[in-house]
């Protein structure tokens, strides 16, 4: 058997299943970051993700420096899923022999400008040759930190919390839809600010901060959309033992995700609820704290939230509910490294 028998998720479970914890180990395997109690003032936050050519990015269709700083912008999408504070990277990468050093400094022009940014210091990485493969792959590890009390996982949903969103969830798939498929006459100005979504998605580390000081008593629950909305929505789920019904016509869907899709005849709710790397916040609030949530965003200048369903009872699942009432289960068909259609999979 091969890693590609199972799903993404079922073989982090089987290859993690039992490792020790110890009591400094806040939040473990399961969440955007790891948190830890070291007993100074702050608690520390951990995450690291990677990006690899092939998979993740091309050099056809992003610069080094975007994909440098996507690179980083991932990572710090994970700190804001948690409602922290970035503090300092590693970078890890990983270097055919024939990649042009153009290639490398365009990289790290990205991640110097993305970590000035987010006032995140890089101090420390690796090196290695990807011996007989030729695919450059970034991988970061990322040292946030967070108050006492105020770190927001996505284990807190209750029946009858509001589900928001950050921004309009779709834009980036269909602009990675765009970039792979760049023959079809698109509408130039909708497609150009969605490829831009899609190279450098920006971390929403100001709404992240904002939520986490509203506290976990207000804002139940929080993750980054990084798969796609529903397999993300189900990792809320499953963490909290609550389900979801999402009100199809609360989606906040961009004019530019609609007109793109008009031209190609497809439907642009699928991107909304699959595509994946939108990097936007979805979180749960408390019944009643909707209008604080929505007041404070709106006086900090931050991103549009949008409401766009309520948290059920675990029996419930996942639900889709049309504008004529009609209600539906809501198949999660969000990214798998594995089961994903084009991504190995053995049998
Ligand atoms: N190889 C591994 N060993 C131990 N834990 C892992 C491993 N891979 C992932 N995890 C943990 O499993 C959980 C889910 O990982 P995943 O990479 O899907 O994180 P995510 O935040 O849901 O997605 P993304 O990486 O796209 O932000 C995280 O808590 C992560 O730390
Ligand atoms: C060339 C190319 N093909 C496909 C995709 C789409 N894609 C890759 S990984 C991912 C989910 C997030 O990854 P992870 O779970 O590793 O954080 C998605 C939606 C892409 N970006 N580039
Ligand atoms: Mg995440």
């Amino acid at each position: 058997m091969s890693a590609g028998t199972w799903s993404e998720f079922e073989l982090i479970a089987r290859l993690t299943a039992g490792l020790p914890s110890r009591e400094e180990v806040v939040v473990g395997i399961g969440d955007d970051c790891a948190v830890l109690d070291t007993g100074g003032p702050r608690l520390l936050l951990l995450t690291c993700d990677s990006q690899v050519e092939g998979v993740h990015f091309t050099l056809h269709t992003s610069s080094p420096q975007e994909v440098g700083r996507k690179a980083l912008a991932i990572n710090l999408s994970d700190i804001a899923a948690m409602g922290g504070e970035p503090r300092y990277a590693l970078i890890s990468l990983h270097i055919p022999r024939r990649c042009p050093l153009e290639v490398l400094e365009g990289l790290y022009t990205g991640l110097r400008q993305e970590a000035a940014a987010a006032q995140t210091l890089i101090i420390g990485g690796n090196v290695s040759g990807t011996g007989a493969a030729e695919t450059l792959a970034i991988d970061i590890t990322l040292l946030g930190e967070s108050e006492r009390g105020r770190v927001l996982t996505r284990a807190g949903a209750r029946v009858g919390d509001t589900i928001f969103v950050t921004g309009y969830p779709g834009d980036s798939a269909a602009g990675l839809h765009s970039l792979l498929y760049p023959d079809h006459p698109y509408p130039p100005t909708a497609c150009e600010r969605l490829r831009a979504v899609h190279r450098v998605p920006r971390p929403r580390l100001a709404e992240g901060r904002l939520l986490s000081q509203l506290g976990p008593q207000i804002v139940t629950a929080l993750i980054d959309v990084s798969d796609g909305l529903s397999g993300d929505l189900g990792h809320i789920c499953e963490r909290s033992g609550v389900g979801a019904s999402i009100e199809v016509a609360r989606l906040p869907l961009s004019a530019e995700l609609q007109a793109l899709a008009a031209t190609l005849g497809r439907d642009p709710l699928a991107w909304a609820l699959h595509g994946g790397e939108d990097y936007e916040l979805l979180f749960t609030v408390a019944p009643g704290y909707e209008e604080t949530v929505q007041a404070r965003f709106a006086a900090a200048g931050a991103a549009p939230i949008t409401p766009i369903g309520q948290i059920t009872e675990a029996a419930s699942g996942l639900r889709l509910r049309w504008p004529d009432g009609r209600e539906e289960p809501l198949s999660v068909q969000s990214w798998d490294h594995f089961t994903t259609p084009g991504q190995a999979r053995s049998t």
